[in-house]
């Protein structure tokens, strides 16, 4: 029997993957994975631990036993951590910040993939995040790379914290998101790079709804090719 279909969608911060992924899981009916979600969880729990964001011999334990559940109801996902509400503490720069440093720990990384892998369920997963395509799920059918200038992740960023009620500054956004992509691309492994049978889409000057459109048109083409 053949697995079940997986589309990935890997990109850098703030370019969109999020909403994308979470609007083809509804169109589709297929589960979805927000990998980002699990390295911020485990950002949080160093944090939580008081461990240095270098500490891999420390920081791998933690990422094979993390505590960590998300539980779907009809106003979205909570993230539970150790029987805590994380779903709005993971979402600041200073965890994604962390999150990109003990993700970019080679055993660290190795330690989540069993996990992560788990989510491949009937009838179809998404899966958003940087190594979606190229290392967890190297056989998806459709492997989208949603990319976006930094300034317009940034404003995008911005948006989305500033109506979360956040105290967030333009100017610092665009630098921390420029860090993050420095690390992210330049890390030994998992690097943030398309793979090879990715269809890169740039989100620059394109809405939401346009975004999804063009998905669409891929995964359909695709599909209709593995079928
Ligand atoms: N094409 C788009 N045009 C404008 N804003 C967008 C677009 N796609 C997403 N956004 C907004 O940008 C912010 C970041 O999107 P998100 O999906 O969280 O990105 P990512 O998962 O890649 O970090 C959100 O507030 C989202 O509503
Ligand atoms: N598959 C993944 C997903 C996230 N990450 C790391 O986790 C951090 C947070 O990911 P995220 O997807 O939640 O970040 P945003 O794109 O939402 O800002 C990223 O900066 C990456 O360093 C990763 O290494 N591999």
């Amino acid at each position: 029997m053949h697995p079940s279909p997986v589309v990935t969608v890997d990109g850098p911060s703030g370019a969109g993957k999020g909403t994308l992924s979470s609007l083809l899981a509804t169109k589709l009916g297929w589960h979805f994975l927000d990998s980002g979600a699990i390295y911020r969880v485990l950002a949080v729990a160093t944090l939580h631990h008081d461990l240095p964001c270098d500490d891999e011999d420390s920081i791998v334990p933690l990422a094979t036993g993390l505590d960590v559940s998300f539980e779907t109801n009809a106003e979205g996902t909570r993230i539970i951590l150790e029987g805590e509400d994380v779903t709005d503490d993971i979402r600041t720069e200073q965890v994604g910040a962390v999150a990109s440093k003990v993700a970019a720990l080679p055993r660290v990384r190795e330690a989540l993939l069993r996990r992560q892998r788990a989510f491949q369920q009937e009838p179809g997963l998404v899966a958003d995040g940087r190594d979606m395509g190229t290392v967890v799920f190297p056989d998806a059918e459709v492997k989208i790379f949603l990319t976006a200038s930094a300034e317009a992740r940034a404003e995008r960023r911005y948006g989305q914290l500033k109506a979360k009620g956040m105290d967030v500054n333009i100017a610092r956004l665009l630098t921390d998101i420029q860090a993050r992509d420095e690390r992210d691309t330049n890390r030994s492994v998992a690097p943030l790079v398309p793979a090879e049978d990715a269809v890169t889409i740039d989100s620059t000057d394109l809405d939401i709804d346009q975004v999804f459109e063009k998905a669409m048109e891929v995964i359909n083409s695709r599909l209709d090719v593995v079928r």
